[in-house]
């Protein structure tokens, strides 16, 4: 990993009328680094990634990318929010090949980066389907492999994983971690779930409650794949848990 800066957030302040959400906070996410944020609800995690993606704009502050103003038009990112946003009125295998088809790569490429992520998840026999015909974790699949499939330089994922089950779950954890090792990516995933965030992070973020600022950084300096009842692990994940408990 190189210790070029990829984000770098300065003094960034969010209020919402008079709810200061974000207060005042800066932190740097270095190239090629796998950072999960996690801290209690409503703290503003989501906020955040709203910011990055220009959803919002702050009351204070910047975010920056690769030393510009985070732009998605310019900068290549990819973001699978909490719901699942597969395009109603696609096929599963239009779905996977639309941002690809956007950005005019040729058709050799598009196919294979989408016979790719169709058997990285799963997918390919339900290549013919709409997403109203699948469950809500094959759903949501669908939207990692379309965001995937554009090996995106930075992926920002909000509670991706909340709707599947464990065993989905881990399964694409990991795919998670071998396509973030293939790509080179930076990953900012944000999750309630701090076991996921230990299990995937090299740093953990963790935010305090409102008004938010980041409380702690956690290097997670431990090999993957990680093992999540390795001792060391367990001492990770206790220490991530006190530090957001707000009660
Ligand atoms: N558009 C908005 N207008 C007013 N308040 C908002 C808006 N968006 C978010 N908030 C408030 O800002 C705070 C932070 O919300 P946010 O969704 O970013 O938190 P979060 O940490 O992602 O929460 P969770 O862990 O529940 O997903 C909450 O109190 C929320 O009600």
């Amino acid at each position: 990993m190189s210790e070029e800066t990829k984000v770098k957030v300065r003094n960034l302040t969010k209020k919402f009328g008079d709810l200061l959400v974000l207060d005042n906070a800066s932190f740097d996410i270095k190239k090629g680094e796998f950072v999960c944020i996690v801290g209690p609800t409503g703290c503003g995690k989501t906020t955040f990634l709203n910011l990055l993606v220009k959803l919002i704009e702050p009351t204070a502050g910047e975010i920056l990318i690769d030393g510009e103003p985070a732009d998605p038009k310019k900068h290549n990112l990819s973001f699978v929010f909490q719901e699942p946003s597969a395009f109603p009125w696609l096929t599963v295998e239009k779905n996977l090949r639309f941002n690809l088809e956007i950005k005019h790569y040729s058709k050799d490429e598009i196919d294979k980066r989408v016979a790719r992520m169709a058997k990285l998840l799963g997918l390919e026999k339900v290549m013919n389907a709409y997403p109203r015909e699948l469950s809500a974790s094959a759903q949501q699949r669908v939207v990692i492999g379309r965001s995937f499939a554009m090996y995106p330089d930075l992926l920002l994922m909000d509670e991706p994983y909340g709707q599947m089950d464990i065993k989905m779950r881990y399964y694409l954890e990991d795919e998670v971690i071998k396509l973030w090792k293939e790509t080179g990516a930076t990953v900012i995933f944000i999750t309630h779930n701090v076991e996921e965030a230990v299990y995937l992070a090299q740093r953990c973020l963790i935010m305090s409650p409102k008004p938010t600022t980041i409380k702690e950084e956690v290097n997670i300096d431990l090999p993957y794949p990680r093992n999540v009842a390795d001792a060391q692990f367990i001492e990770y994940r206790e220490h991530i848990t006190e530090m957001i408990k707000w009660w």
